[in-house]
């Protein structure tokens, strides 16, 4: 089988991957933080994400983004998790709903993959559903601690 290059800066993301492939497709990595457009839907960003990542790489092409979506902000952050994450914080997130009264919220994870230059991305995308919480448990990746998934047993 093909490699697939699997662009990310993300280690975290990368390692979840691997893991969830299990050597079934033989993925190399490609460390490159790639531009993400803004006012577009998930899959557009996923789908410009993956063609800017072709100019990087020769063959097939796997990226990933991930979106979370508060139903009391109407789905915001979303794709601007990242940049909202890193301006306020865990304790932060979880204080712009106060007063909404509706911690709902759903992790979307949106893949990208091109066999080639010549064809247009294919979307797999993901939803997990559940609340936001005040931050508890492993603080080693992302947003981890203060998204308690419905099927989650209870943890974050
Ligand atoms: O399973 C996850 N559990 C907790 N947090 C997560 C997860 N997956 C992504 N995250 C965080 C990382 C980043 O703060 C934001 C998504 O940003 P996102 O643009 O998709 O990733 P990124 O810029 O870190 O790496 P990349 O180079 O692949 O674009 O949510």
């Amino acid at each position: 089988m093909k490699e697939i290059s699997f662009i990310t800066s993300n280690k975290n993301k990368l390692l979840e991957v691997s893991q969830i492939l299990c050597n079934s497709v033989p993925l190399i990595n490609k460390d490159l933080d790639l531009p993400e457009y803004q006012g577009a839907s998930v899959e557009e960003i996923a789908t410009q994400k993956c063609i800017t990542a072709r100019n990087h790489v020769q063959g097939p092409v796997l990226i990933e983004d991930t979106a979370l979506c508060f139903d009391g902000l109407n789905n915001l952050p979303g794709p601007y998790i990242k940049w909202f994450l890193g301006s306020l914080g865990l304790t932060g997130l979880n204080t712009l709903l106060h007063g909404f009264n509706n911690n709902k919220a759903h992790a979307v994870c949106t893949f990208a993959y091109s066999p080639d230059s010549n064809t247009d991305p294919v979307i797999f995308q993901g939803k997990t559903y559940g609340n936001i919480v005040q931050p508890r448990g492993d603080t080693a990746f992302g947003w981890d601690p203060i998204f308690q998934p419905d099927e989650g047993g209870g943890k974050t």
